[in-house]
Order: structure tokens, then C-alpha cells, then sequence
């Protein structure tokens, strides 16, 4: 039996990310904009919370089971920001390149071995809108922020975030490599995990 997620994000790079790694599982995933979804206001001060009014927000509108993905990142010389607002760091307009210019400035002063920070990924998964026993799941993936932008895969800080044990930027990774070994892709076999012991259908 097919199983069929509504993927509750507006990311297009989360969007690429989770449907490469879903849909080959036999999981057929639909974007949230094709039950025009509105965006959710994030007002957790979680990931959890905020993965949870996402996932919830979708599921309510398409009737579809909803998976949600919080995540950012947290540097230990800004101890632990931009972490739940990453999206929001450098305000309005909402942009990569705004965030990333933004981090490099606030860490102009902080040297090369100080410069550590992970990435954080919780996903939520709602089976239906008023589900009282969500599958959560987290986890995290270890680097460094780099002085300049290397690399042109894929999105968000990724061509700031230094993965030490490839010697690459996460934008110089192969989308394969990336989804192996990031916060979202561990996250994710964290969640077929407790898929398997629960399933969908
Ligand atoms: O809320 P949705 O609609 O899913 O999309 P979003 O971009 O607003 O997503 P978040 O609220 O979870 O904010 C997470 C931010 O953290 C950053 N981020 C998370 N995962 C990342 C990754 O794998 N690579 C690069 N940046 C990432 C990126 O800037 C995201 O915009
Ligand atoms: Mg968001």
C-alpha cells in the first residue's frame, strides 16, 4: 500500500532533500502548496513546537498524515543563535544570502578553531491534524563556520558550513553525501525507525 505525506514546508531545498530521500521508500510525497497551505507563524521557542504547528497546519488542511521539519543552526561563539530563528537572522526580505552574509559578520572577530557550530533537524510527523502522539525525532550534524562561501549545492548556510570529515563545504557535497550524512537525513532514519515500529497504514 502506497503511503502519502504531505510535506509540510515552504523550503524548496527541504522540499528536494526530503522527497529524495522519501520517495525512493515507495512514500509519495505532496508539497504543502498543493493544498495551498498558508505558512504558519513560528512561535515555539523549539524546534519541536514550531515543527509541530507546521505539521499540524498542513495535515488540517490537505487530511493527509503531515511530516514537518524544523531545523537551524547553532554556533557555540554565538551560543547556540541563529538555532530556531536561522531563517529569520538577518530580518526582512527573508534571504540565503542576507543570513550568510550576516553570520560571516558576526563571527569577523572569532578565530578559525572557535568557529564550531551543528545543525539541528527535528521532524515531526502527524498522522492526522488532532494526532495526540506525534513522531518526533532529532538529530544533529558537527562542523565549523567558515570566513567565505565555498560551493554551490545545496541551500541555506550550507556553503558556510565547514564538514570536517568530507574536508568540503555541505555545498560542495553531492546531494547523495549530504542526505547521508546531514541532521536531516539521520533525522530521517530516526523516523523510518519509529515508522517501522508504528506504521502509517
Ligand atoms: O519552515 P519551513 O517552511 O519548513 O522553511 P524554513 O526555511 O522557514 O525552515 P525553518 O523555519 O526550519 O528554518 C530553518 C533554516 O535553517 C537553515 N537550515 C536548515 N537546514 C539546513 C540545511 O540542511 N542546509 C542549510 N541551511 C539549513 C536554513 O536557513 C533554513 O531556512
Ligand atoms: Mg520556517
Amino acid at each position: 500500500m502506497t503511503t502519502t505525506l504531505v510535506l509540510a514546508s515552504g523550503n524548496a531545498g527541504k522540499l528536494r532533500e526530503l522527497g529524495a530521500l522519501l520517495t525512493p521508500l515507495g512514500m509519495t510525497v505532496r508539497s504543502q502548496a498543493d493544498f495551498a497551505v498558508d505558512e504558519v507563524e513560528e512561535t515555539g521557542l523549539t524546534f519541536v513546537e514550531n515543527a509541530l504547528l507546521k505539521a499540524r497546519e498542513a495535515s488540517r488542511v490537505s487530511g493527509l498524515p503531515a511530516l514537518a521539519d524544523d531545523s537551524g543552526l547553532a554556533v557555540d561563539a554565538l551560543q547556540g543563535r541563529p538555532g530556531i530563528y536561522s531563517a529569520r537572522f538577518a530580518g526582512q526580505p527573508r534571504s540565503d544570502a542576507r543570513n550568510n552574509a550576516r553570520l560571516l559578520e558576526a563571527l569577523s572577530d572569532v578565530p578559525a578553531g572557535q568557529r564550531t557550530a551543528r545543525y539541528w533537524c527535528v521532524l515531526v510527523l502527524l498522522r492526522h491534524a488532532e494526532d495526540p502522539v506525534p513522531l518526533i525525532v532529532q538529530a544533529c550534524w558537527e562542523g565549523a563556520i567558515l570566513t567565505a562561501s565555498r560551493g554551490e549545492g545545496g541551500f541555506g548556510y550550507d556553503p558556510l558550513f565547514w564538514v570536517p570529515e568530507r574536508g568540503v563545504s555541505a555545498a560542495e557535497l553531492p546531494a547523495e553525501d549530504k542526505n547521508r550524512l546531514s541532521h536531516r537525513g539521520r533525522a530521517l532514519n530516526e523516523l523510518l525507525a519509529g515508522l517501522e515500529a508504528r506504521p502509517l497504514s
